[in-house]
């Protein structure tokens, strides 16, 4: 019975691949050819049309025959993409067609379908029957969302339900059934289970075919502006975010383009980790980009900011250093919501108490002082808002500019600098007035033609006098180019003096509650003022001044938006500040979001607890419109290795690993940092030797990465690469690399260079150690060389 079964579905699969094969012949001619005739017409677009434009009938009629062109090459190009589309798509599907398969009873219907599921659709010659649905579509959200028995789907039109009796996974390779599993309870705990005991990649997958429940409601989720997943490590944040993207995609297609999606990402590694999902399902990638890359872009030619790695780093080992106490408070005071609020009514008490301007000047001499700026602006309703308020000012000075040009023209500084010209400029001239006097002399004809007609002649038409002329052109043009600059200064508001405002409010501790009404302050914020001082004044920025500056840029100029983007992702959530939230919000003011992340995880000053009902994140959009999302279940880990993990950090008590079982995590002491090396330059090898080639050597800092990178790197054949926070790509085998680069990335092993207290020290965060263990999929080891730190001696002693 069952080799029958196997038999018919083996004959389905190449009774459905014959058809897709002849589809795809059928296309492939088409495809080329339109891309011919496309490519052709564009070169003779031009032959084709004749441009006459002598009269006004050759006029219009070169116009419509322009237009119709268009067209036509426009439908040519759009026909072209639909069959391209399919003919790709039938290219991805014919090798594995299809990995899922629902019976279902539609209430009142009277007959069982039986729906396919792959990556994309594919419909019989009848233009119908659907051989296979896109895994997208309405009616395939009963393979994520049911077991046996009754079921439904939403569709644009309502509710369907029914009965969903029988559920049926395969793997297909290169046309072949190579397993197939009837699913009970849960979908895919069978094929899960094969994919996952898989090694991991140098790039992330997709998991089309063993999507789960809760994530399912991730991806469809289409209700919620704002969508936030809290979830364990591993529990498949980032893998349902790129499915979201790709279901968006799919189910938007006529109005949402990929680039109107915007991922930030922890840093460049992982932005390549997970550039492949997307093409692999068909869909162009999202932008891709990382808050550093964001803060470079806007702070750019002003101020320098720190890079987040750097700061991490300093947290990391600088304990030692003189304030680093009031370094650690500035960090965390100012990411903030207390700050920001600081920050707002920092604003306002600039805004009736006076800005600081950067005088406008030219050679040293100030055009319009700070003085004039400040009085203009306090001549504009102090009701209007700043940025109002700032734009008019704006308008003012651009004015001003063009009666001081003016002015300018007949300066004694213009008229030295034409007498030192160069003598091609004044070939220039004499060829641009030429022009001129072309132009005058067709106004004499006119003027002329007029007078004979009986018209008036006006009287200074014939009045030309060649040399003032030139002078006056020159002058003009100096003034002009002297000014220029001045004027897109002013464009780009560059008299607002951003960076003395932000200075001023760090002048001192008194004043700093003076102008912000702060009721409560970290104790020692004097000092914190001293430091953020002395970094302005070298123009730079603290990294957790960064953003909050930024914002406060905006609190006076006014807001920046980008309306294009529709859909914000944010993954490693947690790691954000409410300010950059905020900041996220204004700037994409037309996009819904998706934060996805692991409290558990949040190894940066800068953090806000996804879930928690007073969370700033849930203010955002307002409880509404917020929907949260937990997930649970981790599937990266072994059931030991997530116990293991589960036990350094009081954050993950409620992960429930998958059911996958392997080696414990291994606790190894050694005597001495030589004795450690030795001992990981075996393990490695047994681990490469057992089939793991993606292996992680993971440390708490870059230092000590180097350190562990040298040790490796004396080793033949074992070619360590190290990663440094300018890596843009993980790569394939060995890595060694520093935890918080390792964010949002897997490993089949991870090996954790130094476990001990000194390293891991007792007043660290336990979510750093927690962070690095849970990057390992089947094997985990713990190496010290001194004592265990206190969360692993625990462990070590049962
Ligand atoms: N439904 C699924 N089917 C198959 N594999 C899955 C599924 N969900 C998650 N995985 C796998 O589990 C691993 C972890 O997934 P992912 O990286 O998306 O988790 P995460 O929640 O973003 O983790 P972290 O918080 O540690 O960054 C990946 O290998 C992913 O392919």
């Amino acid at each position: 019975m069952e080799n029958k079964e196997w038999q018919r579905e083996q004959e389905r699969l190449d009774r459905v691949r014959e058809k897709m094969k002849a589809r795809m012949a059928e296309l492939e001619p088409q495809v080329a050819g339109l891309q011919d005739q496309a490519s052709e017409m564009k070169k003779r677009f031009w032959d084709e049309v004749t441009v006459n434009t002598n009269t006004d009938e050759e006029y219009i009629e070169t116009f419509y025959t322009i237009r119709q062109q268009a067209v036509l090459l426009s439908e040519r190009e759009r026909t072209h993409q639909v069959l391209t589309r399919e003919w790709q798509g039938l290219n991805r599907l014919y090798p594995s067609p299809y990995f899922g398969r629902v019976d279902f009873a539609e209430e009142g219907q009277g007959n069982i379908e039986s729906v396919y599921v792959g990556v994309s659709a594919f419909v019989d010659d009848d233009g119908l029957t659907f051989l296979v649905y896109d895994w997208r579509s309405p009616i395939a959200g009963l393979y994520y969302d049911y077991p046996p028995g009754p079921a439904g789907y939403d569709t644009p039109v309502g509710r369907i339900d029914g009965e969903l009796t029988h559920k049926r996974q395969y793997q297909i390779r290169e046309g072949e059934l190579v397993s197939l599993f009837d699913a009970g309870v849960t979908i895919g705990d069978e094929l899960l289970q094969r994919m996952l005991a898989k090694g991991a990649d140098a790039q992330m997958r997709s998991i089309v075919a063993t999507i789960q429940r809760e994530q399912n409601a991730i991806i469809r989720d289409e209700q919620s502006r704002l969508l936030v997943v809290q979830g364990a490590a591993g529990s498949g944040k980032t893998s349902a975010a790129l499915q979201r993207v790709a279901y968006l995609l799919y189910r938007h297609r006529e109005t949402l383009r990929a680039d109107q999606i915007v991922l930030f990402s922890p840093n460049p590694i992982f932005n390549s980790y997970v550039s492949t999902v997307l093409p692999e399902l068909g869909e162009d990638n999202m932008q891709q980009t990382t808050w550093q890359e964001y803060l470079d872009y806007w702070l750019r030619d002003t101020l320098v900011p720190e890079h987040p790695f750097d700061q991490m780093e300093y947290g990391l080992t600088a304990h030692a250093e003189p304030g680093y106490a009031a370094r650690q408070q500035g960090m965390a005071f100012k990411s903030s919501e207390a700050y920001m609020h600081d920050l707002q009514r920092y604003a306002a008490w600039l805004g009736a108490e006076g800005l600081a301007f950067v005088p406008i000047a030219l050679h040293g001499r100030e055009l319009i002082t700070a003085e004039q700026m400040q009085t203009q602006l306090d001549r504009y309703d102090t009701g209007m808002r700043l940025s109002y308020r700032l734009d008019h000012l704006r308008q003012w000075l651009l004015e001003e500019l063009t009666r001081l040009e003016r002015r300018a023209r007949g300066s004694s500084w213009v008229r030295k600098e034409m007498d030192a010209l160069d003598p091609e400029v004044y070939a220039e001239a004499f060829g641009e007035l030429h022009k001129d006097k072309e132009a005058f002399d067709l106004a004499e004809r006119y003027a002329a033609v007029r007078e004979q007609q009986g018209g008036p002649r006006r009287g200074d038409e014939a009045d030309f006098d060649f040399a003032e002329r030139e002078e006056a052109w020159l002058s003009r043009r100096i003034a002009k180019e002297h000014f220029k600059p001045l004027r897109k200064a002013v464009r780009e508001l560059a008299f607002v003096d951003v960076p003395a405002m932000y200075a001023r409010l760090f002048e001192d501790e008194a004043g700093y509650i003076r102008r912000t009404g702060a009721a409560a302050l970290p104790q020692l914020w004097a000092e914190v003022c001293r430091q953020t001082a002395a970094q302005l004044a070298r123009k730079a920025l603290f990294y957790e001044d960064a953003t909050p500056y930024l914002y406060f840029k905006e609190l006076i100029e006014g807001v920046r938006t980008n309306s294009e983007v529709r859909h914000v992702f944010v993954d490693e959530g947690q790691d954000y500040s409410p300010f950059q939230y905020a900041y996220m919000h204004k700037l994409f003011p037309r996009a819904r979001m998706t934060v996805l992340g692991d409290f558990g995880q949040a190894i940066f000053t800068q953090t806000t607890r996804l879930d928690a009902t007073d969370s700033p994140l849930a203010r955002l959009f307002g409880a509404e419109d917020t929907r949260v999302i937990r997930l649970e279940r981790s599937y990266r880990s072994t059931r030991e290795i997530v116990a293991f993990t589960k036990a350094l950090q009081p954050e993950a008590a409620g992960v429930v690993p998958f059911d996958r079982s392997g080696p414990q995590p291994q606790l190894i002491r050694l005597a001495d940092a030589s004795a450690r090396a030795a001992r990981i330059l075996a393990d490695i090898a047994a681990l490469q030797r057992e089939g793991h080639p993606s292996i992680a050597v993971i440390t708490k800092t870059a230092a000590e990465s180097r350190e562990a990178y040298e040790v490796l790197r004396s080793q033949d054949g074992l070619r360590p690469r190290l990663i440094a926070k300018d890596s843009s790509e993980l790569g394939e085998g060995l890595v060694v690399l520093p935890v918080y680069l390792a964010k949002g990335i897997e490993f089949d092993a991870v090996l954790i260079y130094d476990a001990s207290a000194d390293t891991f020290r007792p007043a660290d965060d336990p979510k750093l150690l927690y962070t690095a263990c849970t990057r390992a999929m089947h094997r985990l080891l713990l190496y010290a060389t001194g004592e265990w730190t206190p969360a692993v001696a625990a462990m070590a002693q049962t």
